[in-house]
């Protein structure tokens, strides 16, 4: 997806906050542009406050002089407002792409409506091309994904389970998990899915979003496409 196709899925989401606003400020390349369209805003006069989904995320918004809360100060946000890695005609997501998931559901769940921004070409007709990102704690590796194996081929899924890495290091998350990727190629049942990677002891969360997302700005070649309530 071009910068400019991405920036304006975001300046389109920028257009929807107003003074008093208690934003979530998700992460990603797409996310960034929110971030940075907010930011212009705050400079101009706008008076909101922001929950980042992640430590770059963060570091952004401080940069570009976002007033910042957390979840404690405050537990209840109007608008979420992040990418993701593939979605469907129910708004149904995965994310976690930028192995920032936890966070961003957790601040999704906390907010009244949730807008997804990302181009065209994430919208798919079922989820599970993009492989599923399971975060896990470090503790029990090899046992939790085994587990997890067992749950797939359950579900009638390929149990081609990868661990993340990064600069030939396992990629360590923000909270200081690993993550493992289920390269899946389809998600049939999702909520089935999610319900049984839940009870995996040892999975702290993983990349599907049901439920979440109310909206969708989509920034495709012909324009802005707009999904659920925008
Ligand atoms: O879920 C995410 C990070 O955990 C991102 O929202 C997702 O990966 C999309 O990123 P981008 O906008 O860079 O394509």
């Amino acid at each position: 997806m071009s910068d400019t196709l991405k920036r304006a899925a975001a300046e389109r989401a920028a257009a929807l906050v107003s003074d008093g606003m208690r934003l979530g400020l998700g992460t990603g390349s797409t996310a960034a542009h929110f971030v940075a369209a907010i930011g212009e805003r705050v400079r101009g006069g706008l008076k909101v406050i922001g929950v980042p989904t992640s430590e770059a995320t963060r570091q952004q918004a401080e940069r570009e002089g976002i007033p910042l809360t957390t979840l404690d100060e405050t537990p209840e946000l109007d608008l979420t407002v992040d990418g993701a890695d593939e979605l469907d005609g129910q708004l149904r997501l995965i994310k976690g792409g930028g192995g920032a998931h936890l966070r961003e559901k957790i601040v999704a769940a906390a907010s009244h409506r949730m807008i997804v921004i990302a181009d065209g070409s994430k919208h798919v007709e079922t989820l599970g091309r993009f492989p599923l990102p399971i975060e896990v704690v470090p503790f029990g590796l090899k046992a939790t994904e085994i587990a997890i194996a067992k749950v797939l081929k359950g579900s009638g899924l390929n149990p081609d389970l990868r661990l993340r890495a990064k600069d030939g290091n396992p990629f360590v998350t923000d909270s200081g998990n690993l993550i493992l990727d289920a390269h899946l190629g389809r998600i049939e049942k999702p909520d089935a899915l999610a319900a049984a990677l839940n009870a995996v002891p040892g999975v702290v969360e993983h990349g599907l979003f049901l439920g979440l997302a109310t909206g969708a700005i989509l920034a495709t070649g012909e324009g802005l496409v707009e999904l659920g309530q925008v």
